[in-house]
């Protein structure tokens, strides 16, 4: 039998505004009672054009919930030492509470050492390894980063129940795909990741109760791969342009292909990507509450 189901979408954007709301509520409290306020610092080098999405978005969201932020746009020819040296500054900056590296950084720059050399109580990203650590340890005070703990808040709003849903995570960066899956069995989910050298991707999403896709492969996860019912969470983030000539952004999952297959699916744009800079307030907040 081949029945269509009704495929909902899950609507980051009004999920992010009303969390933003609350951080600005809290960043207003802060700043009265104890006169703080949470400065983000956000270093992007060259031009990556995912990572230039995020950066407008994010200055914009930052000033609306009252925070600081300080830009630091560097050239593409930027060094190593320039950058470790910039993010010493930083560290040791007291008006600074979190900082944020865009990743991914132009080839001649190693991003682990840089990424390693933030201190863990400013890396609002939750890339250095304490705060890794933190994560697969189970720990609830370090920072999770951003975009998986978008997807997990929107997961949960979705699904009362997490326990025992067979997962899938397509990709395995360190930014997203691991810590997404540490997140997922953290919630008692069956989790799964799979990564450019996994031979039966497809075979593994037919199973997916729940189906991640972060791969930056612009539309891989086809209507065929989906399980019926299957509630899926695209975090893609990748330009085209269309034949009219216009500039738009796709995930990576065939959108219209999932429609009547799929149980619930986060469109591009108005998915993660909204609900990514709202828990990114949100880290810096914390962040800000532990230094007052
Ligand atoms: N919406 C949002 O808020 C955010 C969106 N993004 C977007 O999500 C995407 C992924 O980001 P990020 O994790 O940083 O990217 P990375 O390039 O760091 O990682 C991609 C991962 O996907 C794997 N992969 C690549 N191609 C395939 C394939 N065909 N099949 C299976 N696995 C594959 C890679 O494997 P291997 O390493 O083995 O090559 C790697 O593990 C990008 O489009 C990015 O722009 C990212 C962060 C936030
Ligand atoms: N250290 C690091 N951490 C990151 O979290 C990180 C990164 N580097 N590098 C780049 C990727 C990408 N990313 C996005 C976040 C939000 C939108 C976003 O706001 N998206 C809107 C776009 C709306 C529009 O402008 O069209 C949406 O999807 O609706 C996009 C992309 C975070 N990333
Ligand atoms: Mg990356």
């Amino acid at each position: 039998m081949n029945t269509s189901i009704e495929t909902q979408l899950i609507d980051g954007k009004a999920f992010a505004e009303k969390m933003t709301k609350e951080v600005a509520a809290q960043v207003a409290e802060l700043q009265q009672t104890t006169g703080v306020t949470p400065g983000l610092a956000v270093i992007l080098v060259g031009n990556d054009p995912a990572s230039e999405v995020y950066v407008r978005n994010k200055t914009k969201q930052t000033h609306k919930v009252g925070m600081r932020s300080f830009m630091h746009l560097l050239p593409e020819t930027t060094t190593q030492q320039e950058l470790l040296t910039l993010i010493q500054r930083l560290n040791n900056d007291p008006d600074i509470h979190g900082i944020l590296v865009q990743l991914p950084l132009p080839k001649h720059l190693d991003s682990d050492p840089i990424i390693q050399a933030i201190l863990p109580e400013k890396d609002v990203d939750g890339l250095t390894a304490y705060n890794a650590g933190k994560l697969t340890l189970g720990h609830t005070d370090g920072f999770i980063p951003c975009t998986p703990l978008g997807c997990l808040l929107l997961l949960q709003q979705e699904l009362s129940n997490l326990r025992g849903l067979n997962a899938l995570v397509i990709g395995a960066s360190n930014l997203m795909g691991k810590p997404m899956a540490q997140l997922l069995l953290n919630q008692g989910c069956t989790v799964t990741i799979a990564h450019i050298d996994t031979r039966n991707t497809e075979e593994l999403a037919r199973q997916a109760d729940i189906l991640i896709v972060a791969t930056g492969c612009k539309e891989l996860v086809k209507g065929s791969w989906v399980k019926k019912g299957a509630v899926i969470i695209d975090v893609g983030i990748n330009r085209i342009t269309t034949e009219e000539n216009k500039v738009k952004l796709v995930g990576d999952v065939a959108f219209h292909e999932t429609l009547g297959i799929a149980s619930k699916i986060t469109p591009v744009p108005g998915g993660v990507g909204p609900v990514t800079i709202s828990c990114l307030l949100y880290n810096a907040l914390s962040a800000a509450k532990k230094k007052k």
